[in-house]
Formats: structure tokens, sequence, C-alpha cells
């Protein structure tokens, strides 16, 4: 579903990727963690062509990006920037806004009643008529993942989609990922800072370092080494009710 082959970007003489090579299938929730500045964010924008790599391949359903247009890739990819401006307009029509890549002119009945199925699915009817300048950021941020998963497409990036939110809530919106990327047979690709949540939702991880890839695999091979390493913390990873936890 989702390839890279020796995948670079660089930007004003700086590389920022170098060399990443990965490739996941539908089913696959994988988590993309790594400190900040090591390109999890640039990652994703490349593999939604927001940005030309310099070198490397990048297929999709084993196409070339190359050979996807703008319109295409809106369809195929529902991506959730790690920023999004506020526009004032009810939670409803900003939600429906993820509708747009499917349709002509005005929303139809189809697009209308997705709206409101996603709108329950994350309990966000008493904030339906609300104007989203109104919202708390935690809110907003619910409405944003609601119009990112109304997009339908077949492949889901979430850049750091838990930010501002309770834990309640972030259980709730990783429990979501994970059922509809099962359910739908999604290709998930998600940034996350919490390593604890990351190794609970995701199957495969992409640990990024400098722009380089220091480890992509299944979770259960990722060792607390390379994790430490990466981060410059001493980390341990304990085994805790059959799930893998970090502690610190
Ligand atoms: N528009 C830009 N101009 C110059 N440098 C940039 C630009 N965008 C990103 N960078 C640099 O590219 C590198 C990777 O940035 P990126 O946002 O992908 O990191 P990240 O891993 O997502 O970080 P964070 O966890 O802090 O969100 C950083 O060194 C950043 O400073």
């Amino acid at each position: 579903m989702i390839e890279t082959q020796k995948l670079n970007y660089s930007l004003k003489n700086k590389q920022i990727l170098k060399d990443i090579t990965i490739n996941s299938k539908s089913g696959d929730v994988t988590a993309i963690i790594g400190p900040n500045g090591a390109g999890k964010s640039t990652f994703l924008k490349l593999l939604r062509k927001f940005i030309q790599k310099d070198s490397g391949e990048i297929s999709l359903d084993n196409k070339q990006i190359e050979y996807f247009d703008n319109k295409q890739l809106s369809k195929l990819i529902s991506y959730l920037p790690q920023t999004t401006k506020a526009i004032a307009c009810s939670v409803e029509d900003c939600i429906l806004l993820g509708r747009k890549p499917h349709m002509r002119f005005f929303p139809k009945k189809e697009d209308y009643d997705k709206c409101e199925k996603i709108i329950n699915e994350l309990n966000l009817e008493k904030f339906k008529e609300k104007n989203v300048l109104k919202l708390s950021g935690g809110e907003f941020q619910k409405v944003l993942i609601a119009r990112s998963l109304v997009q339908e497409g077949n492949i889901l990036f979430l850049d750091e989609p838990i930010n501002h939110l309770d834990i309640k809530n972030q259980l709730e919106i990783m429990d979501i990922t994970k059922n509809m990327t099962k359910q739908k047979n999604l290709t998930t690709y998600v940034v996350l800072h919490d390593l604890n949540l990351a190794l609970k939702y995701a199957n495969k991880i992409l640990l990024l370092k400098n722009g380089e890839n220091i480890f992509y695999g299944e979770k259960k091979k990722l060792k607390e080494e390379i994790l430490s390493h990466a981060y410059e913390v001493e980390l341990k990873l304990i085994e805790f009710k059959g799930e893998k936890k970090v502690i610190y």
C-alpha cells in the first residue's frame, strides 16, 4: 500500500530526511516517533506530495506517486496536519469540509449522513451547531480528527492527533483510529510523542532521529537501547499485561 525506497529530502542545503525505506500494507497502524525536529511531519508531507522529494521512490497502492494529481491524493489520503487554523463556521460545516474531495459542487445527502455518523461516533453532538472559534483547543482538535476521518481515504495520516486532548479523549481517538484501520482496511500513519500510546496502538514503529530511520518494523522488535539512543534519555522497556511499556 505505501512503499518508499531510499527517500531523500533536503531544504536549503540541509538534509532533512536520509534514505528512508519503508513498506506498509493495509491494516497496518504505523506510529512515527522520534525527537523534535527528527523529520516526522516532513515524512508525511512528502508522502502526501505537499513537498517534493530530492530522490528515491514513493509508491501508493503500487503506483508511483508521480502518477497522482492533487485531487486523486486528496481522495486517497485523509490527512490531519500538526496545526490547523480555525475559520469561523459551525462544527458541522467544518467536518463537512472533509467531504470536499468527493463533492462536485455542493454536499449531497450521503455527505451529510457521513458527517452525522462521525459526529455521533466522536461524541460531538453537543457541539454540532457551535462556532469552531468558540471551542477549547481539545474540542477543536476532535473536530479536526472527525474532519479527516469523514474524508474516508484508504490512507490515513494523523500528525500528532492527540495533542491538547485529555487522557479519556486520547484513548478514544486512538481506539477509533485503530478500529477504523481494521474495519476499513486502511493504511494508517500516526505521529505520536507518547511512546506508550505508540506501543499500545500501533503494530509497526518508524523511529526517526536527525532525518534517519533508526528503526522500522514490528513493535515487538523495538529494543530499549535503540529508544534510549534516539531520545538520549535512559528508557526501559517492560512487559505489562502482555503489552510493551516504556518507563523513564
Ligand atoms: N519550512 C522550513 N524551513 C526550514 N527548515 C524546516 C522547515 N520545515 C521543517 N524544517 C526543519 O526540518 C527538520 C524536520 O522538521 P519536522 O517538522 O519534520 O520534524 P518533526 O520530527 O515533525 O518535529 P516535531 O516533533 O518537533 O514536530 C527540522 O530540523 C526543522 O527545523
